[in-house]
């Protein structure tokens, strides 16, 4: 019972706050109308900062941009305040699309760094700018009026903040289940998977980046036609580090988590203030250090903030998502007939330095077989594998797949898929999901249609199929499990399956068999057999000498870059050199 009401506890939390207006005394209500436009401001974080791993000290900037152009709109311009929110959503997204258009480039701390010169940078221009009345603030902004009435009491402006917040909430997860929403949740662990997949990650960066500073603004629009005053104050460097900060106090990467980590910031923040001041004085500020103390606290017993924490509590008595309707693709890629060639390698190269990782190795596979590649360690043949999927650039050579050559982007859309030495999953994300992100290049729907619910048709077709694979590869029963549960074996199968989303001609498999037991190598190997069968063609990186001789079609032996054997499995095995340089042993 306390477990289904815990699992009820955001929507419970939202009906109250909807009645909290009825029973609240006047300040308290204004209280939570701060918080939820705070949590408005940090639900564009956790797009931008906890799902696609981009950190931002730039967000208040973007809640002032906001703020100010409706706030100079209306009430410099006499504009209505809803033009006001026109301009504003439109200003912050141009201004990001041009920010981010040159920062979402960057990497790590300087893309932070970027993001703090521009929170900066904004500050002192709006404070020191005679049009929005400098430091001294802007007065005389008028409320927003809804049929005539204009929202000017507590109550009112409670209702707006409410409207907003639940808009924004159902926006947000709308957006993170979809297509592009996948992509997005990838980008936290490189753009390794979604380059693999064919989706640009910068374009994806720039989207969680444009989309926060638009939930920013919104967040500022409010403030502005809430609070009917602006001075740069709240839109300066603490403010962008207290977003920030409720962001990780919530759990970066939740939705629900930024509304817990907003609400308890200020909400603390608030009574220490009231509760320190007759001890220590007004001026000595001494409730920073009794809140960092706290917050440290908080982040020690729940690492990954707040809301994560409570979700073990409460997943269990949560109802499972609905079961996806397993869904065959109507129109696969057409296999080449049985033995012709798929892709052919003439001369590849690769050096790093002065090492000459691939060394002028050609080879060719066909559809319908499986060409096993085996070389002791360093021998060149995870390199020759990123050459081919394109993770890597060339140093030389040729690469020609179904006859015309194959650039580095175009691979996955032409059918050539792989799995990684070490599986590249998104651990948050449920199996289906992870599957789904492999079938990416087989949607269409952008960000706008998923945030108007116009790809319902295209999720059931891209989630049934992910579903149809699940199945085939004997996952299905835990598709909505998340990945991050699965043992290293299960893994490596989900990672197949998210190949095969994609509808390969070619399937690239680095080391699939490590880690697994016997029974599943058994099932392993009765897969690539049945999709060999099917016309896939599939080149097969493997140290386990007994599964890639079981498999393969043809072998290519490598060492020290160089090819030095390619042929029947059984020529291979009794070549001189092979038994020589690979097994160390002399013939
Ligand atoms: N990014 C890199 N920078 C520098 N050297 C690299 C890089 N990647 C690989 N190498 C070097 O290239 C050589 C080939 O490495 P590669 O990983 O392709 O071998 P491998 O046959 O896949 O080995 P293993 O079976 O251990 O995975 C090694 O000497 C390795 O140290």
């Amino acid at each position: 019972m306390i477990g289904r009401l815990l699992a009820l506890a955001p929507f419970i939390a939202l009906a109250i706050a909807a009645l909290a207006p009825l029973g609240l005394p006047t300040y308290q209500v204004s209280v939570i109308t701060y918080v939820m436009i705070a949590s408005i401001a940090c639900f564009g974080l956790v797009l931008m900062t906890g799902v696609a791993g981009m950190v931002s000290f730039g967000q208040a900037a973007f809640v002032g941009l906001g703020a100010y152009a409706s706030a100079y709109l209306s009430a410099q311009l006499g504009l209505s305040p809803w033009l006001g929110l026109a301009g504003a959503l439109i200003g912050a997204a141009a201004v990001a699309t041009l920010i981010g258009a040159i920062t979402v480039r960057m990497s790590g701390h300087y893309l932070a760094l970027a993001t703090l010169c521009f929170g900066i940078s904004f500050y002192f221009l709006i404070g020191n700018s005679d049009e929005l009345s400098r430091f001294n603030g802007m007065t005389g902004i008028p409320p927003a009026a809804v049929g005539g009435i204009e929202l000017r009491s507590e109550q009112q402006t409670f209702g707006l903040a409410l409207v907003a917040l639940v808009l924004v909430v159902v926006w947000c997860r709308r957006l993170l289940a979809s297509r592009c929403g996948r992509v997005l949740r990838s980008l936290r662990t490189g753009a390794v998977i979604a380059e693999t997949f064919g989706a640009s990650a910068q374009r994806h960066r720039l989207i969680a980046f444009v989309a926060a500073a638009v939930i920013a603004a919104l967040s500022g629009w409010l403030y502005a036609h809430v609070q009917r005053f602006l001075n740069p104050t709240p839109f300066g460097l603490n403010a962008s580090i207290d977003y920030l900060f409720m962001t990780v106090i919530g759990g970066s990467g939740q939705v629900w988590g930024a509304l817990v980590g907003a609400g308890l910031v200020t909400v603390i923040k608030h009574e220490l203030q009231d509760a320190l001041r007759p001890i220590f004085g007004a001026t000595t500020r001494f409730e920073l250090l009794a809140f960092a103390a706290l917050m440290i606290v908080v982040l020690h017993r729940a690492r990954k903030g707040l809301w994560p924490f409570l979700q073990q509590v409460i997943t269990p008595y949560m109802a499972p998502p609905a079961p996806v309707a397993p869904l065959i693709l109507p129109s696969r890629r057409a296999k080449p007939d049985h033995g012709l060639p798929v892709l052919s390698a003439t001369g590849l190269r690769r050096t790093f330095g002065g090492l000459m990782a691939v060394d002028d190795v050609s080879f060719d596979v066909r559809s319908g077989e499986i060409l096993g590649v085996l070389g002791p360690n360093g021998a060149g043949k995870s390199t020759l594998f990123n050459l081919i999927s394109g993770g890597l650039p060339r140093s030389g050579g040729e690469l020609s797949f179904l006859g015309t050559p194959l650039a580095r982007v175009s691979a996955c859309a032409r059918g050539l898929s792989r799995t990684f030495q070490h599986a590249a999953l998104v651990s948050e994300m449920s199996l289906i999901e992870n599957v789904a992100i492999g079938a990416t290049h087989l949607g269409r729907c952008g960000v706008l249609a998923a945030s108007c619910g116009l790809d319902a048709t295209e999720e059931r077709r891209l989630l049934g199929w992910s579903q149809h694979l699940l199945d085939r590869v004997g996952l299905g029963d835990k598709a909505w499990d998340s990945a991050g549960t699965l043992s290293l074996g299960h893994q490596r199968i989900l990672e197949i399956a998210r190949a095969l989303a994609a509808d390969p001609v070619l399937l690239l498999l680095d080391e699939p068999a490590a880690g697994l037991r016997a029974n599943e190598k058994t099932l392993l190997a009765d897969l690539l057999l049945r999709l060999r069968a099917e016309g896939l063609a599939i080149i097969l990186v493997e140290h386990d000498m007994e599964f890639v001789f079981r498999l393969a079609d043809r072998l290519m032996v490598m060492n020290f870059g160089r090819r030095i054997a390619f042929g029947q499995p059984e020529e291979v095995r009794a070549d001189a050199g092979v038994q020589e340089a690979y097994l160390g042993v002399a013939a």
